[in-house]
């Protein structure tokens, strides 16, 4: 079987062209094995892309644990990358996910930009905490200093298993907030699914930027993730949702290659 590696900012998929739809996406072992770091290909996650009806193609999306998840923002560009590599697109894209249909747009310098579902208002998780659901639910700690120290992992694992979000659990970002709210904001996630901090989260930097509105953030905020940089264009609704929510950065691809049927 073929297989394409593609990262977006250190988030790091398999790919499959699965138009001919050979692929058996009910073998979760499979998908976890092909994810391993060690014994498989290695990824944060694994992807299909599918013809669909009305659409430019299809995004199924598989967390490296090899369960079928919600929606991967870095995960969405890339395929969007692959699905041009592919001659399925030229610059645009129509695509349908777990969440809904997006749009996207592959910028001339090799930037793609995103079109992620409208967000409803942050909620309160805590006096320094705010939950959003971005196409995937996301916990964010916002703290003064100390972000390149923090334990991502220890901390992330206990707010990800924790009250309120238990065995279904959410993604957990932790912001350090930048002396000027202009200026980039530095963001480090614990993904459920992986496990593990990844070195980006597409759709925890989307619900980031938007928390970081009522924190003086304004449209288009700049973050940082270990990975690279990301932007997220937004505007606010009346209710304090958000819509036309455009995630953007860069989306690559690594290599490809054969792996076992
Ligand atoms: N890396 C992704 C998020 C993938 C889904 C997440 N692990 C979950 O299960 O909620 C992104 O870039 O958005």
């Amino acid at each position: 079987m073929t297989f394409h590696k593609y990262h977006g900012t250190g988030n790091d998929f398999v790919i499959i062209d699965d138009r001919n739809r050979q692929f058996d996406e009910t073998n979760h072992a499979r998908i976890a094995h092909l994810c391993h770091r060690r014994f498989g290909i290695g990824a944060d996650g694994l992807m299909l892309l599918r013809n669909l009806a009305g659409y430019d193609f299809e995004m199924v999306y598989f967390n490296a644990d090899g369960r079928p998840s919600s929606m991967c923002g870095n995960g969405g560009r890339c395929l969007v990358a692959f699905a041009k590599f592919l001659g399925v697109i030229q610059d645009t894209a129509q695509f349908l996910a777990v969440d809904g249909p997006h749009e996207a747009r592959v910028e001339s310098d090799g930037t793609v930009r995103l079109k992620m579902q409208d967000v409803d208002p942050p909620q309160a998780a805590g006096p320094h905490d705010t939950f959003l659901n971005t196409g995937s639910p996301h916990h964010i700690r916002f703290l003064p200093t100390g972000l390149d120290e923090l334990n991502v992992f220890a901390e992330g694992r206990a707010l990800r298993y924790g009250e309120p979000y238990g065995a279904a659990g959410a993604n957990i970002n932790f912001v350090e907030l930048p002396a000027d709210p202009a200026h980039t904001w530095p963001v480090r996630t614990y993904e459920r699914g992986v496990e593990d901090e990844t070195l980006s989260c597409g759709t925890g930097v989307t619900a980031v930027a938007l928390a970081a509105s009522a924190r003086g953030a304004t449209s288009p905020v700049r973050l940082r993730t270990p990975g690279g940089q990301l932007e997220v264009a937004f505007e606010q609704r009346p209710d304090g949702g958000f819509e036309n929510v455009w995630l953007s950065g860069p989306a690559v691809r690594v290599f490809s290659g054969e792996v076992e049927e």
